[in-house]
């Protein structure tokens, strides 16, 4: 986790939140800088549309504080979503609307709202102007939910889950074209998602949450370093001095797979050692699968395949 800086996009910092009995968000934590995109994993039922909610000022936090642009949503919910553009997740929009109607009836609650913007979305979106909503397809309402949260220019856009109902290409041109134009022009984005290997491309930072607390908080570049797997013969493994942070354990055979989160300093240690070993690099869906679903206490499950894997003696 970076320490959080006065200029960041958002602060999230020590937030609870319960229903009733259950503590949905645990201490959550984290901060996200103007202009990176910020992509926040978990499950399903995690806490993340709870938390972006807080960030709105829909609901407020048990305990804890969060800063958005500067701005505190308990007090100050209006003014940050004048400046953030937010999709929900299964966003609802009047469906006898057609598109022209609904983009005419969201520009005026936005001062900064920008109609040339908004025409230039229609065509990149492909959007059918006479169309009513509820006649639009799934990718059609995702693309004209966008339009709405991106016309008035926010600083910070915050995307529940966008691609949700999308199929897999509309996902992938999703990410492509949506997110990669909003970073050229600078935007910060907060992206909530368990699909990952969507996010994995375009995600600057990532913040694993876990049953409503976060787990791990880092560059992607740096995750990948530091988290992958190591194989081992598993007579050498069982009798090991080298300390491993580790995430998950499988016994397979004569050799233990162990994920760990410390790769660089694991892998010297082994090296001095002179113990044999392979490295795997691993992508997003598993380093999540690491934190969110390994055991250390060992199982047998196929090794994770078309990965480059770092042969050393
Ligand atoms: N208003 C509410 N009242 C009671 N429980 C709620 C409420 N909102 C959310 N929850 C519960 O809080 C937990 C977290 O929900 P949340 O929607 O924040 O998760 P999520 O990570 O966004 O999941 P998903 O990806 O499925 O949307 C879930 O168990 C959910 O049932």
């Amino acid at each position: 986790m970076q320490d959080s800086s006065p200029t960041d996009a958002i602060v999230v910092d020590g937030v609870n939140k319960r229903f009733g009995k259950h503590a949905v968000l645990d201490g959550v934590q984290l901060n996200v800088r103007p202009g990176e995109t910020f992509a926040f994993l978990g499950r399903n039922g995690a806490g993340k549309t709870t938390t972006i909610r807080m960030m709105l000022g829909l609901m407020s936090p048990d305990a804890g504080t969060m800063r958005v642009l500067g701005l505190d949503p308990t007090r100050d919910a209006l003014a940050i979503r004048r400046r953030v553009g937010y999709l929900a997740e299964d966003q609802q929009m009047w469906g006898w609307m057609n598109v022209e109607q609904i983009i005419r009836f969201m520009a005026p609650f936005y001062p900064s709202w920008d109609d040339d913007l908004a025409r230039r979305y229609v065509r990149d979106f492909e959007l059918p102007l006479k169309t009513r909503i509820r006649h639009l397809s799934k990718g059609q309402s995702v693309r004209l939910g966008l339009l709405l949260a991106l016309a008035h220019r926010p600083e910070l856009v915050i995307l529940d889950d966008p691609a949700l109902g999308l199929d897999p290409i509309m996902r992938k041109e999703f990410n492509r074209d949506v997110v990669t134009h909003l970073q050229g022009e600078g935007r910060t984005v907060f992206y909530s998602s368990h699909l990952l290997y969507e996010v994995e491309p375009v995600a600057d930072r990532v913040a694993i949450l876990d049953r409503g607390r976060i787990v791990r908080a880092a560059a992607t570049d740096e995750l990948r370093e530091q988290v992958r797997q190591i194989v081992l013969p598993s007579d050498m493994y069982g009798r090991l001095d080298v300390p491993l942070k580790k995430l998950d354990v499988r016994q397979r055979d004569t050799e233990t797979a162990v994920v760990v989160d410390d790769a660089p300093a694991a892998i010297a240690g082994l090296r001095a050692r002179g113990v044999p070993h392979q490295v795997v690099d691993l992508n997003l869906d598993e380093i999540f699968e690491a934190f969110v679903i390994g055991r250390v206490d060992g199982e047998h499950a196929p090794p994770p395949a078309g990965h480059a894997v770092e042969r050393v003696a």
